[in-house]
């Protein structure tokens, strides 16, 4: 799908996705939403807990829920701090990102939007296997 991305709505997806974030421990939640190719919406918080490394960036439940209704190819993918401010998604999640959005994946940051081969070039991804 090739269609604009509307960034403004994606955005504020994450918005709403970040005030159900579970953070109590470092206290920054974080909110994702992307669009898949088949033009749903999904959405993810991150969710920590009190054994501190089994933490879950918001990433991890976006791609839950990906596959959870249903799977589909993720297109665009903008994630926001507490404050709403654009994020630039952790190295862990860029690999997660990767498998199932591609180099091609759009990202929205700070700096404008980026592709995913510019995150994370080189990729190791499933046709390496
Ligand atoms: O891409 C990122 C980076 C960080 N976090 C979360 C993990 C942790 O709960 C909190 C502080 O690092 O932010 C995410 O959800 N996604
Ligand atoms: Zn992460």
């Amino acid at each position: 799908m090739t269609a604009a991305v509307d960034w403004a709505r994606l955005r504020e997806a994450a918005r709403e996705a970040m005030a159900h974030a579970y953070a109590p421990y470092s206290k920054f939640p974080v909110g994702a939403a992307a669009l898949v190719d088949d033009g749903r919406t999904v959405t993810g918080c991150n969710v920590e807990n009190a054994s501190y490394g089994l933490g879950l960036c918001a990433e991890c439940g976006l791609v839950s829920a990906l596959h959870a209704g249903g799977g589909g190819r993720l297109v665009a993918f903008t994630c926001v701090d507490g404050a709403g401010e654009l994020l630039m998604p952790c190295g862990r999640c860029r690999q997660l990102l990767f498998e199932h959005g591609g180099p091609e994946l759009l990202v929205q940051l700070p700096s404008g939007v980026r592709t995913m081969s510019e995150l994370l070039p080189d990729a190791f991804g499933p046709e390496r296997l």
